[in-house]
């Protein structure tokens, strides 16, 4: 029986690349989908809030939630950890709601184990020299930071056809126009299977 499940949306890409960006741009526009808030270990940066941007939790709890199933995925990125809660993910899906993940790859990688189905869409910079200009002018990591978070990104855009998508970055607007289009292009596509489902199911009746 095909249900009436939400879908999960995974936006995901190296650090500095401009996911919390598009991802705010998107949700100014984009009411029907439904974002899931991490929990992380990071310190919050000026401006963050605890249960807006992220659960800021300490790591001990994180291991706890970890170690409890608790979290759909985890990753342990650049000495944090971040995690993806799972009861509101699986909740909203339930529900019939989309919901939307920004999360970094090797995260985004465990949860199309656990949901192959799934839309993955790797947000991709116009170029590397911009990729790290973007994370400097950013001014949120130390010399030492930018280079960790550089050196992920290399290891991160191989992983890149793992996705179902590849939008590149060039401008914010551009790229909140095409994820609009995959959300569009997706629920055409899983109502176009749901009625043939049903045309299979209706001639086996007769
Ligand atoms: N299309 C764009 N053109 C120019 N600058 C951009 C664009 N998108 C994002 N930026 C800038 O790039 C920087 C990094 O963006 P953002 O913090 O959204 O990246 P991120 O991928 O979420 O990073 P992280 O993974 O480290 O959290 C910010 O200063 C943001 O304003
Ligand atoms: N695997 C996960 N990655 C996550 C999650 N929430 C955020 N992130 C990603 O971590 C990096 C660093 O984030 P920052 O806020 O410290 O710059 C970035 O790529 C985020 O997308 C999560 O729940 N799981």
């Amino acid at each position: 029986m095909i249900d009436k499940k939400g879908i999960l949306f995974v936006l995901s890409g190296p650090s500095g690349v401009g996911k919390g960006t598009v991802r705010k741009a998107l949700f100014e526009k984009a009411t029907d989908l439904q974002y899931s808030i991490s929990v992380t270990t990071r310190k919050p940066r000026v401006g963050e809030q605890d249960g807006v941007d992220y659960f800021f939790r300490e790591k001990e709890e994180v291991e706890k939630m970890i170690k409890h199933g608790q979290l759909l995925e985890w990753a342990q990125y650049v000495n944090n950890y971040y995690g993806t809660p799972r009861e509101y993910v699986e909740k909203t899906l339930q529900e019939g709601k989309d919901v939307f993940l920004e999360i970094e790859v090797q995260g985004a990688l465990q949860v199309k184990e656990n949901f192959s189905e799934g839309v993955f869409i790797f947000l991709f910079p116009p170029s590397l020299e911009e990729l790290k200009n973007r994370i400097v002018t950013r001014g949120t990591e130390t010399e030492e930071l930018v280079k960790n978070r550089l050196l992920a990104a290399k290891e991160e855009i191989e992983m890149m056809e793992a996705y179902d998508y590849v939008v590149v970055n060039d401008e914010v607007d551009h790229a909140v126009e095409k994820i609009q289009a995959i959300v569009q292009s997706e629920h055409c596509k899983r109502e176009r299977v749901a009625k043939e489902y049903k045309k299979v199911l209706e001639s086996d009746e007769k």
